[in-house]
């Protein structure tokens, strides 16, 4: 086994972190032939490798009627080769299958970090075939330079722990034929061989047509699959320097920075300036708007554009992302100014307004909260936001910029109009927008 090219490859694939002191790995099995023999392979690197520490997590989806056999295989498996072993039971209730995957995968995901001992590398069983396989459906669907990029070897999760995939190199047949030479037991998932599903189709009938007809097939597509990622890689450091050059210290865009570029390159670097504050993209169409409004409309004229997530907006030569709800931190209960989206600044000043607020209350300023309700000082009753601001005789356009301080779900000011009276103190607080 360890004359084998598969092992030697996991074994300097993982040198690399042995380098950095890395030791602790989590293997995410399945019980299916690429975990399988991905944790025979670490079983192995042990005997070689005493410092090592493995252990092993299987996710039970509960999708499957041999989920229970398939935890129970896997348990057994690490029994036998004296490796720790957790499992982890996971609820997933959606319709279609392609969302049943993502959830399941989430899931797992969120699982194996969660199961995972503090520190330890995950490791995952994908290889060369499901890369290929990514990247197909990916151009199905009409993917740029990032989504054929597929997977990466090396993933971080949200939390910080890394996920890597040693066999992402590997082609399938030599890992089923490593299993076979070997005499290594594992599972088999039916639903993979029914072809109505994309991915099973690519895997039965393209690849290997292609397989077939191009000698060294899959280590080519690899091979390309790994030059879009380096060049995905190079432009993400240029399109750093110039979101670095083209924003201010309120992450507002500017467009006289931006009408040096040219035209790929300000649509690169507004993609880049909205992930900063959505993960929904714009469409190709909004986005030509949006760059058409922010350069070419007159410097005096309004602009906005509707994103699900917020709205574009131009004040003094730069764009804003302003969403609806800013929600105070913490430390702002102290702090004396917050920046808001749209470059203005809310300031705390002391004097005639409000009572400061108690431990328990948690200051927020909203936008747009129409319904919310407040007796003002000076005015007759409680009612509700609509009411006085028609009544100050408010224009429309203007109502939703203005700040609504809330203590807890109370709402106490509405910054430039009103103070609510029962919060109100001769010498207390209020919050003035500039
Ligand atoms: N139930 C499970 N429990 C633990 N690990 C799992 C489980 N299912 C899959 N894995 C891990 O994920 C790897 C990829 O599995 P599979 O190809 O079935 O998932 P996938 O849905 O394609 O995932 P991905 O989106 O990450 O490619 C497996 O080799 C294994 O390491």
């Amino acid at each position: 086994m360890q004359a084998s090219p598969i092992y030697q490859h996991v074994k300097h694939a993982l040198e690399h972190f042995f380098k950095h002191q890395q030791y602790n790995f989590t293997v995410a099995l399945s019980g299916g032939v690429d975990s399988v023999v991905l944790l025979h392979i670490m079983h192995l690197l042990k005997q070689a490798q005493p410092k090592l520490n493995v252990n092993a997590i299987y996710v039970n989806h509960g999708l499957s009627q041999y989920a229970n056999d398939w935890q129970r295989f896997c348990q057994n498996l690490c029994a036998e080769l004296n490796i720790s072993f957790n499992a982890a039971q996971v609820t997933i209730n959606s319709k279609t299958r392609t969302s049943l995957e993502a959830q399941a995968r989430e899931a797992r995901y969120k699982a194996l970090d969660e199961l995972s001992p503090a520190g330890s590398v995950i490791l995952l069983g994908q290889h060369l075939n499901d890369q290929i396989e990514t990247f197909l459906l990916r151009l199905k669907r009409g993917s740029g330079l990032k989504g054929l990029g597929a997977m990466q070897k090396m993933r971080e999760l949200q939390s910080g722990r890394i996920c890597y995939r040693p066999l992402l190199n590997i082609t399938r047949s030599d890992i089923e034929h490593f299993a076979t030479e070997f005499n290594i037991t594992h599972i088999t998932d039916d639903s993979n061989t029914d072809e109505r599903f994309d991915r099973n189709f690519l895997r039965a009938r393209v690849v290997p047509l292609l397989a077939k007809r191009f000698k060294g097939f899959e280590h080519c597509a690899g091979r390309s699959i790994e030059l879009l990622q380096q060049q995905q890689a190079l432009l993400d450091e240029y399109t750093e320097l110039d979101l670095k050059q083209s924003i201010n210290a309120h992450q507002a865009l500017s467009v006289s920075q931006l009408t040096t570029y040219s035209n790929v390159r300000i649509t690169n670097v507004v993609r880049a300036w909205l992930s900063l504050f959505t993960q929904v993209m714009p469409s190709q169409k909004q986005l030509l708007q949006i760059i058409n409004q922010a350069i070419n409309a007159q410097a005096d004229a309004q602009m906005q554009v509707d994103l699900s997530e917020g709205q574009i907006r131009r004040h003094q030569g730069y764009l804003y992302f302003v969403t609806p709800h800013i929600l105070l931190a913490d430390e702002a209960l102290t702090s004396n100014e917050l920046a808001l989206n749209d470059g203005r600044v809310l300031i705390k000043q002391q004097g005639k307004g409000l009572r400061a607020p108690l431990p328990n209350e948690q200051v927020t300023v909203r936008f747009n909260c129409n319904s919310a309700r407040i007796k003002p000082l000076k005015k007759p009753g409680s009612n509700t936001l609509k009411h006085w601001f028609k009544d100050a005789k408010v224009a429309p356009w203007l109502r939703e910029r203005v700040p609504l301080i809330f203590y807890n779900d109370e709402l106490v000011q509405v910054v430039g109009y009103f103070v609510s009276e029962k919060h109100q103190d001769e010498n207390g607080i209020f919050w003035e927008c500039k």
